[in-house]
């Protein structure tokens, strides 16, 4: 489907419900320590600062709407009351775990895993933190450090569930949101617990194996598979082949000059040519 096709919902959603997302959760209930706003500055912000106390549960914050919602790069993260889903959650990793060069990647593998099983059909990954949907950006990906000092990683996740009409976001062609994607769209309590608890499982995985794990799920979701595409820095930018992610997560470009390997870094990936 596309954005035209389909009518924006004529009333926003209702808040997010405790027990319901309780329900929903199951017997993996008890693993996360719940915290549900009607609005923040940030959910990423909120487990920043607050820096919860390690009580082995998984802090979460998840809000109706974000003042000052943020994405990578400064960039400002606009969302609807009632039509995103936006929350962030602080995972702890042992020592010496891999984190967080690949935890970006493994989280969208999380996200698109979670949408696929919903009934998403063409779920994409632009490296490093996009979520799209045939080539349209339906959600993006934030990964912060809570604290230097210990392993812990905050992955704030923002979705667009629907979009307010058209007229309200000129230029931005290039967005959708999950009812023009799906034929019935889950509850975001249904979504937020499938997203934590297959985040959940997925980043035990990554502490234990490493992004390798993951290469082959990332690298078949890629949206710029076989593409060009040009990496753009601070400074300076890149063009190449998209040829997909490396064991460790680095993103791999066929240049004119040779095979290049990015980190995760302060860049932006955008279609070339
Ligand atoms: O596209 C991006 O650059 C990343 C967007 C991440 C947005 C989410 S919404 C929940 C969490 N809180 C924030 O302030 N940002 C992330």
């Amino acid at each position: 489907m596309t954005a035209a096709s389909r009518p924006v919902p004529a009333t926003a959603p209702s808040p997010l419900d405790i027990d319901t997302l309780r329900t929903h959760l199951g017997p993996d209930a008890d693993a996360f320590a719940l915290d549900l706003r009607a609005e923040c500055d940030s959910t990423n912000s909120v487990l920043i600062q607050r820096a919860p106390a390690d009580d082995g549960r998984v802090p979460v914050v998840a809000c109706e709407l974000q003042t000052a919602g943020r994405g990578r790069r400064g960039r400002q993260w606009q969302a609807w009351s009632g039509a995103s889903l936006t929350f962030s959650a602080m995972w702890r990793f042992p020592v010496g775990a891999p984190v967080p060069a690949g935890l970006s990647l493994v989280a969208g593998i999380a996200v698109a895993t979670v949408l696929e099983n919903a009934g998403v059909a063409g779920v994409e990954l632009k490296w490093p933190n996009d979520i799209q949907v045939h080539g349209r950006k339906l959600g993006g990906i934030l990964v912060e450090l809570a604290s230097a000092r210990q392993v812990a990683a905050v992955v704030g996740i923002g979705l667009n569930l629907s979009l307010p009409g058209e007229a309200s976001i000129p230029g931005r062609s290039d967005v959708t949101a999950l009812d023009q994607v799906i034929d019935e769209l889950p509850s975001r309590e249904a979504l937020l617990a499938d997203l934590l608890r297959v985040q959940r499982s997925l980043f035990d995985t990554y502490a234990n194996s490493g992004f390798a794990a993951f290469q082959g799920a990332w690298n078949q979701r890629n949206a710029y598979a076989d593409l060009p595409v040009r990496l753009i820095g601070e400074t300076d930018s890149l063009e190449g082949i998209c040829l997909g992610v490396d064991v460790d997560g680095a993103l791999r470009l066929q240049t004119d000059t040779g095979l290049r390997r990015v980190l995760a870094g302060d860049v932006s990936l955008r279609a070339a040519g």
